[in-house]
């Protein structure tokens, strides 16, 4: 099987590059070679490369800063997607899509569903939300997988702006009113390997199957905590040499462009109960630091 994955420096592409090795041959994306912000490159790399699968982890991440560049970020997280898809309906290929908890709007009470109503209170979230539905739109076989607080040992993320900020400060004011689970790119790379495993044979993709299980999946690490709560337990790690005082502040008090939910909480028992099983968010924090 022909995979195109996109996004390869990114902190799951750079992952997904290592778990999916075995299943097929990948063709390793990245900006200079298919530019999702020009949606001519995406078009003419998909014929180029004619995948049977497309996974698609490229996105514009910058949440605060897509206030500011709302096209570029509706052009590559809302617009590039579609272009994908409709190409890969043309020669009969699936996809695996991204997605975020950031496509609610997070005033429910008690964990997010897959058919609870999207309601993104930011620019980034709304982007992704158009590429969502424009990948359903387009009736190819598809995974949606909505994801939350990614992190890892590479690229920008929480994790690795608390280890620096633990270098330089002596106390560190974090949100705590905002709920979530922190998730390893490792648990979403080897979680997804396993799915489109469990969606093969052995001449590769079992499209029917893929058809009949394709639809929306929270994939998030189990549990739940705050921002507050996962510099805390960062910082406790052993591996963090110099421990500041960790203090938990309101929203209101640390004023950024960009509105986030105050519970992002996605119920993961739809992924669980149909491909395979997800570690708790501290589990998976441990294995990464040590
Ligand atoms: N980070 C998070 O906390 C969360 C992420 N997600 C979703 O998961 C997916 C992966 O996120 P993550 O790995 O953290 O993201 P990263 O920001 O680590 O990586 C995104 C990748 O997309 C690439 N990219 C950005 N713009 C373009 C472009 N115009 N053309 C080609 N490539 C581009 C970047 O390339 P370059 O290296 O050149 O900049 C980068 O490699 C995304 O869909 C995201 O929305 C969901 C929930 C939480
Ligand atoms: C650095 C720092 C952040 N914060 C707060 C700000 C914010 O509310 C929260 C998280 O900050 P970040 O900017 O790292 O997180 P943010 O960019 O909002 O992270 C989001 O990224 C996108 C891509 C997603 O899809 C989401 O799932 C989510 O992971 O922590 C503090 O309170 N104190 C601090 O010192
Ligand atoms: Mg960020």
């Amino acid at each position: 099987m022909k995979i195109l994955l996109t996004g390869v420096n990114g902190q799951i592409g750079h992952e997904l590059l290592r778990s999916l090795q075995g299943l097929g041959d990948i063709h390793a994306m990245d900006r200079a070679r298919m530019d999702l912000a020009d949606l001519d490159s995406v078009r003419r790399a998909v014929r180029e490369i004619r995948p049977d699968l497309i996974v698609n982890p490229a996105a514009y991440t910058a949440v605060d800063q897509a206030e500011r560049e709302p096209d570029l970020a509706m052009r590559i997280n809302g617009e590039a997607p579609g272009v994908m898809a409709e190409e890969a309906a043309r020669i009969g290929a699936a996809m695996v899509h991204y997605s975020t908890d950031y496509v609610f709007d997070g005033t429910k009470q008690g964990a997010y569903a897959e058919d609870d109503l999207p309601a993104p209170a930011n620019v980034y979230g709304r982007s992704k939300l158009a590429g969502e539905q424009a990948v359903v739109a387009s009736g190819i076989p598809h995974l949606i997988l909505r994801t939350s607080w990614v992190y890892g040992l590479r690229g920008r993320n929480f994790l690795l702006t608390i280890r620096r900020l633990a270098q330089e400060k002596d106390e560190l004011r974090i949100v705590s009113d905002q709920v979530g689970a922190p998730t390893w790119c490792r648990t979403i790379s080897d979680a997804t390997a396993h799915t489109v495993a469990r969606l093969s044979q052995v001449r590769g993709l079992d499209l029917d199957l893929l058809r009949a299980r394709s639809g929306v999946y929270h994939l998030a690490a189990q549990g739940q905590t705050t921002w507050y709560g996962f510099a805390q337990t960062i910082v406790a790690h052993k591996t963090i040499l110099r421990k500041p005082v960790v203090t938990p502040i309101g929203t209101a008090d640390y004023p950024l462009p960009a509105r986030r939910p105050a519970n992002s909480s996605l119920s993961c028992a739809k992924f669980t109960s149909t491909f395979c099983a997800l570690p708790q968010w501290s589990d998976a924090l441990d294995l990464c630091l040590d």
